[in-house]
């Protein structure tokens, strides 16, 4: 049996991995042995720093070409070991394991041996990062060793080959060429800036990017406007490491370490991702800043601790509020930050949280015992900020009277509106009294390279098109959006039922089962062993907590199940996909009692494109009927029917027996007994009512055995293929682009329902 498993583990990135590539082509002759478990060359396999904190997942290792022999109840394992060296034995007689090969032997060439204790130096050097790695965490370490380690010198190449033989396995990994950062030059970054961004192989600027940077270095306080996925994240990272990079050129070694920024983010994903992000650009600096998150879900000590010696604060408004609040010396050391970020900003001034980030901002201002209040006690007007922090506030969508002020075009006064200019200044305690406006998509808010299509359907047959849909793109990563949590719940197994990868997202989900959603999402899907492509790309279903902000790559399809609830909505969700230079599909499925919202939402969303190409609103130009054909749709309802079937059936069963259980432990707490039948009774007095209710205690009737007659059907009906009848091609021949290209060109077209 082949051993391929991942373990825990607390290390840093496996310096095995590094050495593997290093040791180029060399091969050894090599026989198998038993190996002891320790002595295997673990690869660490890199997480995200959003499971650093999960209640003691410190990460994991993998390890291939390694087959698990099973004695009795031992278990012992086998890996190819360079030939002629002793086989150590259980009772340990000191002879070191020096590496293993999964390749075949015929193909390998001697190599010279090194001194064993060179051998060791990797194993050592590992310890020593996870010794680190486990110190940092307790936070019992100084925050200034948080920087980056100093260069350790390089592996001898021979070592390397021979404890790591199993490079074989690998291609060989050519240096990757320098990349052109001469179009950055423009905006004056210092050379270690420039050298991080060139270790992002980030050629150009993005358009908010060239126009931001410049101004945040040059002290305005800036709104900034763009499109989803277009690098408003390093529009003001880059300034912000900048700052803090002369900073350190400046500062005195003793100076009493203080953060530079805080940045707010509505989610807690995206407070990780952002974070992330500004991470891997300082992994190309000599010297990094402190970064680091504080969110719910994670321990607060921990987060304290952390706040200590931090350089640059990411956090959701709630958590930051409540850890920082607690603490005077942080609070104190956080009133002197130059830059205050507010991301997403037209999301956190709507909600709830915006008491919280009012709350952060009104505390940051709060004059100290000592300080002079700068205000005139006599005078009427709005007190000068007394603080000296820049105030960036970044979204790819704004209110548009707030717009239309900001770009100096409003006709009416906007004094009193919850999303006003004077609002907006108020609540943020802008230094500026106008800061700058930059709108690098007035026009259109949608990314350049989305597609947008629309399906109309019957509103019982979104199942069936959702599934047509994603059969149709089996090697697009997709993700499905709903309004509702109950939605994400019914629709995910109903695709896993259909064997489609199917995960949930929602905000009902507890913290580490939404982070382990994304990593999921995120993975690579299985590859065909034959032909090498990807059998099945992951699907997320997730209600709008996965609509802000999230950058997961290589997301090619974005499905809105429901129709968005506003347009910034389907701005937001759509700009999930075509981020960067990647290009993407949009699709929303409408039933007819959505016609009259969609057609709303689209004409605000095109309006500004269709006024600035002379057309008339209803031309609602971008978004493009699709027309799947019937029959083929047709040929996929015996399946949907079935698989709805079973779900149903399942959620209402485990429905049924929550709420029985409820009603079994009220009546104990009541000192009530309740036979078989009057339990019965009042069992079957919840189902009247609505029609839903109904269904769901009809649902709950079904035996098990029908279910599983209904699974085997299924299965049976999964075997086979699906010919799409009209064009005589199979349904994995076929994608949205195609489908896009042969539509109609009118918006709305009428179809009929299939009778789901
Ligand atoms: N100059 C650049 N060149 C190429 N790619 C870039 C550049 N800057 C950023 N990116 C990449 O673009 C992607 C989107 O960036 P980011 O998440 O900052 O977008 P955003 O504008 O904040 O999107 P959203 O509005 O959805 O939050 C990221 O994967 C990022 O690494």
């Amino acid at each position: 049996m082949a051993f391929d498993k991942k373990r825990k583990h607390s290390g840093e990135q496996s310096q095995a991995k590094r050495s593997q590539q290093k040791a180029g082509s060399k091969r050894q002759k090599t026989e198998k042995r038993v190996v002891p478990v320790d002595e295997l060359p673990w690869q660490t396999v890199q997480v995200p720093e959003m499971f650093d904190d999960a209640e003691g997942f410190y990460g994991l290792e993998e390890i291939h070409g390694v087959d698990v022999v099973r004695e009795g109840d031992v278990v012992k394992f086998v890996a190819a070991v360079p030939k002629g060296k002793a086989e150590k034995k259980d009772d340990d007689d000191g002879e070191e394991f020096e590496g293993f090969d999964d390749t075949p032997e015929e193909e390998s060439t001697p190599v010279e041996t090194k001194a064993k204790d060179r051998k060791k130096e990797p194993k050592a050097k590992k310890k020593e990062a996870k010794e680190s790695k486990k110190e940092a965490k307790d936070g019992k370490k100084d925050a200034k060793e948080q920087k980056k380690p100093t260069p350790q010198p390089t592996e001898d190449p021979e070592l390397v080959s021979n404890l790591f033989t199993s490079i074989d396995a690998l291609p060989d990994v050519e240096p990757e060429e320098d990349v052109d950062t001469s179009e950055w030059a423009p905006l004056e970054l210092s050379p270690d800036m420039m050298a991080a961004i060139g270790n992002l192989r980030f050629g150009k600027p993005t358009p908010i990017q060239a126009q931001a940077i410049p101004e945040i270095i040059n002290g305005r306080d800036v709104i900034g406007k763009a499109s989803t996925g277009s690098g408003k994240t390093l529009a003001f990272g880059i300034p912000i490491v900048e700052s803090w990079l002369a900073k350190q050129a400046e500062e005195e070694k003793d100076e009493k370490r203080r953060p530079v920024a805080m940045i707010l983010s509505p989610t807690r994903e995206l407070a990780h991702q952002i974070s992330d992000h500004l991470k891997k650009l300082c992994d190309g600096l000599t010297t990094s800043p402190y970064i680091c998150s504080v969110t719910g879900g994670l321990a607060i000590q921990k987060q304290l601790r952390q706040l200590e010696k931090a350089d640059i604060i990411i956090g959701t408004p709630g958590r930051l509020w409540e850890v920082i609040s607690t603490e005077n010396s942080i609070m104190n050391s956080i009133r002197a930050i130059d830059f205050l970020v507010v991301d997403e900003a037209d999301r956190l001034l709507k909600d709830g949280q915006f008491k919280e980030a009012e709350d952060i901002i009104k505390a940051l201002d709060r004059t100290q015992p000592g300080e002079e209040a700068e205000e005139d006690s006599d005078s009427d007007e709005e007190p000068t900020p007394k603080h000296n922090r820049q105030t960036l506030v970044f979204s790819a969508t704004f209110n548009k009277a707030l717009q239309q002020k900001l770009a100096g075009k409003a006709r009416y006064n906007l004094m009193g509106e919850a999303e006003s200019l004077e609002h907006l200044l108020k609540k943020l305690n802008f230094r500026e009294k106008k800061p700058k406006f930059i709108d690098t998509n007035p026009v259109s808010q949608m990314a350049e390279r989305l597609k947008e299509g629309l399906i109309h359907c019957g509103d019982l047959e979104k199942d069936l098109y959702l599934y047509a849909v994603l059969l149709l793109q089996p090697t697009r990563r997709a993700l499905v959006f709903t309004n509702a949590i109950n939605t994400v719940r019914r629709l995910t197994p109903f695709l896993q039922n259909l064997n489609l990868p199917a995960i949930a997202l929602h905000s009902d989900m507890e913290q580490k089962a939404r982070l382990r959603s994304l990593e999921k999402f995120k993975a690579d899907p299985p590859k065909n062993a034959n032909t090498g492509s990807s059998i099945q790309a992951p699907i997320l279903v997730a209600t709008d907590v996965a609509a802000r902000g999230l950058d997961i790559p290589n997301v090619d399809l974005v499905i809105h199940y429901h129709v968005p609830r506003s347009a910034d909505d389907y701005v937001h969700r759509s700009g999930r996909t075509a981020r960067a230079t990647q290009s993407g599909v949009s699709i929303m499925l409408c039933g007819p009692k959505e016609d009259i919202p969609t057609q709303r939402l689209i004409a605000k969303v095109h309006a500004s494109s269709a006024a600035a190409s002379g057309k008339s609103k209803k031309d609602l130009l971008g978004v493009q009927t699709i027309d799947i054909d019937r029959r083929l749709v047709s040929h996929l309802k015996p399946r949907v029917t079935l698989s709805k079937k079973i779900t149903e059936t399942t959620i209402a069963k485990e429905k049924g027996a929550k709420e029985d259980d409820w009603l079994k432990n009220a009546a104990e707490e009541l000192g009530i007994e309740l036979d078989e039948d009057e339990f019965e009774k009042v069992g079957s007095w919840k189902g009247k009512g609505s029609g839903k209710k109904q269904k769901e205690r009809e649902a709950r009737e079904v035996g098990k055995q029908e279910v599983q007659k209904w699974r085997w059907e299924l299965r049976e009906l999964l075997k086979k293929r699906v010919n799409t009848g009209v064009s005589e091609k199979y349904l994995n021949g076929v994608d949205v682009e195609g489908l896009l290209r042969g539509v109609r060109s009118e918006f709305l077209g009428q179809v009929e329902g299939l009778g789901l």
